[in-house]
């Protein structure tokens, strides 16, 4: 089975921490392709950074689809979820956020979760996303550690504590019983703030390379009845000449 798990921005330190944290937890025989856009911002952390990245996830689900190493299924691994139900029409794949991924995870093992993110500005994203998916009811709080997604790469220690910090308030304020950690860039911190915090921590990278196994496991992908249907061939111009005829 082959996991193509793009990180919709463009620092190769994220990609290269979200796919170790992939390979870690994926099945036996599972590989994993981490990859990302060749343009698009650094960090995603606006409604403008994520309109921009999800071009460069169309792009990167179409480099799969077009490839010749079959992609079984596909994550995007940035906590907005960009461009996740265009991702969808272009392939037959599973296409999986990690968002939506963390938020099912985290619903079977707890009945109240708080998320924990790195901005407070980007909260909105992930209250919308609670909402399209269903489970606002589920969540009670969403939290932002106040760190730019890149300190995780570029201030690990201080980052690290300033999201313990937040965990414990929110398991100290929030009667949850989990906590979802609210970017892709945190993917390798499971062990240790579920450690420092004493919660499980559902962390939406790997729930979602697992939940990606389980799908191409029970022979099932994107559908391609309705909505989801390749989008019709037409002619693009400009940029994005290259996506004309799909
Ligand atoms: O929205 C965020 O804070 C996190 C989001 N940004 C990013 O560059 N990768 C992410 O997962």
């Amino acid at each position: 089975m082959h996991i193509r798990i793009i990180n919709p921005n463009t620092t190769c330190a994220m990609t290269e921490t979200i796919g170790a944290a992939a390979e870690k937890v994926a099945a036996q025989g599972a590989r994993i392709t981490a990859t990302q856009p060749e343009s698009g911002p650094v960090s995603i952390e606006s409604h403008f950074d994520e309109a921009i990245s999800a071009v460069g996830v169309a792009e990167e689900v179409l480099a799969g689809e077009r490839g010749d190493d079959p992609v079984d299924a596909y994550v995007i691994a940035c906590f907005g979820d960009p461009g996740l139900l265009a991702a969808r029409e272009l392939t037959r794949a599973p296409v999986i956020g990690i968002a939506e991924a963390a938020f099912h995870v985290a619903t079977m093992i707890s009945t109240r979760f708080s998320i924990v993110t790195t901005l407070g500005r980007t909260g909105i994203i992930a209250e919308h996303l609670l909402e399209s998916y269903g489970f606002s009811h589920h969540c009670r709080r969403v939290r932002a550690a106040e760190i730019p997604v890149l300190d995780l790469e570029d201030n690990p220690d201080i980052a690290f504590q300033r999201l313990v910090e937040e965990c414990l308030r929110a398991k100290e304020e929030d009667n949850i019983g989990a906590i979802v950690l609210g970017c892709g860039g945190m993917a390798d911190l499971t062990d240790r703030i579920s450690e420092a915090v004493g919660l499980p921590i559902v962390e939406g990278v790997t729930a979602a390379v697992k939940l990606a196994e389980a799908l191409v496991g029970l022979n099932l992908g994107t559908s391609k009845h309705g909505d989801l249907a390749f989008p019709r061939p037409k002619p693009f111009v400009g940029r994005f000449e290259s996506f004309s005829h799909l």
